[in-house]
């Protein structure tokens, strides 16, 4: 069984996160982890939180010498603020006013619209916002981007699949259309201040964050995962709950703040004939060839063996500096939402932690399909998988529709 998951709030001790299933033998370090966090805290947008606190990396269990021991895989980011916040957010007992004193007396009865306030508040019976936001906060995400890392070497490894992101669109400037990323453009994107893939395109992404930034508001986007190297089957058609697609969506809506996700070229399809949508199948020189890749590489609920293509839509970040009215809960009169400080944009850390999603269901799928206990076991079972549809006359050709003229 393959199974992970994240405790911790946003300003405690640490974040924890456990991923169970993953076989023996996958190579992993502390800084390989320690990397895929900095990757989440970049980017053009983020708030003064990025500057400076601190993800501190320590590998718990199930790693022995830098490798997986096929054991549960625990991970721990602590968090350098502690020490501020230790009276605030202490898990034994404390005198309400020395919190009180340490909160500067404030209580947060100003829940903010499009955050988890007033609908956690009602919910889990408190009479402030601060036990809700603490878990409803993506800091979470650090430990989602650390699990995910090791699901993200664990298929390179077994079978040699890579995992971008980037963005595609920010407020209202898009890439071009027809946009794919390979492996090769990773260390660029990762240079990009937005993980934009379009150098002109970034600067008036940047521009649009900074004209907002002065304004006082916030801004959302959309950011595309694209995978390369997966082999055809993964997922079924036999269920809903089976299906790739549908799992990949789970999981990417499962991410804070978003509010879409298509696959391939998603809603522009619904707007297109049937004979300009489907991927025609053509027979080429190495073996089965695609002329397009608008289904984003899922048919049926299944990988096709094409570039896999995934994008979530995130709404504009909800602590806005030009704060939006809501109500005092102590009072109930009319009031403005409460704000500290705030990202005025997070998509392309957003990115970081989609490719983290992705890395977790696909590692889950991978498992399902070829199950072994150690990384070669299941190299060896999809190399004989992919020997066996050659032996039938159905292997897929070397060239993908992204590398055609
Ligand atoms: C990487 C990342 C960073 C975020 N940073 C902030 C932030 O600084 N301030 C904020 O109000 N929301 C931020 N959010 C969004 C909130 O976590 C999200 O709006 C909140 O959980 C409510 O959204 P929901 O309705 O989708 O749950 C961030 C989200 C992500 C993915
Ligand atoms: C700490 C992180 O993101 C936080 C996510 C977040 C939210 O409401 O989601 C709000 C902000 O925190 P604070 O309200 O304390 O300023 C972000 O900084 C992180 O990504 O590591």
């Amino acid at each position: 069984m393959f199974r992970w998951m994240t405790a911790g709030e946003s300003h405690g001790q640490a974040l924890v996160a456990m991923v169970e299933g993953l076989p023996a033998h996958v190579e992993v370090t502390s800084e390989q982890i320690a990397e895929a966090l900095r990757r989440r805290r970049l980017g053009v947008g983020r708030g003064a939180r990025m500057k400076f606190e601190a993800d501190e990396v320590t590998m718990i269990a199930g790693v022995r010498h830098g490798v997986t021991l096929g054991s549960p895989v625990a991970i721990q980011v602590g968090n350098t603020e502690w020490p501020k916040w230790e009276t605030v957010m202490s898990p034994d007992p404390v005198d309400p006013e020395v919190v009180a004193a340490q909160a500067r007396g404030e209580k947060l009865t100003r829940p903010r619209p499009g955050h988890a306030d007033l609908v956690g508040m009602q919910k889990y019976a408190w009479d402030e916002t601060r036990p809700i936001l603490e878990r409803a906060s993506a800091r979470e995400t650090a430990a989602r981007v650390a699990v995910g890392r090791v699901a993200m070497n664990f298929l390179e490894q077994a079978l040699g699949v890579r995992i971008l992101s980037h963005v595609v669109e920010l407020g209202p400037i898009a890439v071009p259309q027809g946009t794919l990323p390979g492996p090769d453009d990773l260390e660029r994107i990762d240079t990009d201040p937005v993980r934009c893939a379009d150098p002109d395109t970034s600067a008036r992404m940047i521009t649009e964050i900074e004209a907002c930034r002065k304004d006082g508001d916030t801004l959302g986007g959309v950011v595309e995962v694209v995978v390369h190297g997966l082999p055809p089957g993964l997922g079924s058609h036999i269920s809903g709950d089976r299906r790739l697609d549908s799992r990949l969506a789970g999981a990417l809506m499962g991410i804070q703040a978003i509010k879409g996700v298509e696959l391939g070229d998603g809603f522009d399809l619904a707007r297109t004939r049937g004979s300009l949508v489907h991927d025609e199948i053509v027979p080429g020189e190495t073996g089965i060839e695609r002329v397009s890749g608008r289904s984003g590489g899922t048919e049926g609920g299944m990988s096709t063996g094409a570039p896999l293509r995934v994008r979530a839509a995130m709404k504009p970040i909800a602590t806005i500096p030009r704060a939006l009215r809501t109500i005092d809960t102590t009072t109930g009169d009319a009031a403005q939402a409460n704000h500290q400080r705030s990202d005025v944009c997070a998509v392309p850390a957003a990115g970081v932690v989609a490719e983290a999603m992705v890395a977790l269901v696909l590692a889950e799928a991978v498992l399902e399909k070829f199950g072994g206990d150690s990384v070669d076991e299941v190299r060896r079972n999809h190399d004989a998988y992919l020997a066996d549809i050659a032996d039938r006359g159905l292997a897929l050709g070397e060239r993908v529709w992204g590398e055609q003229a």
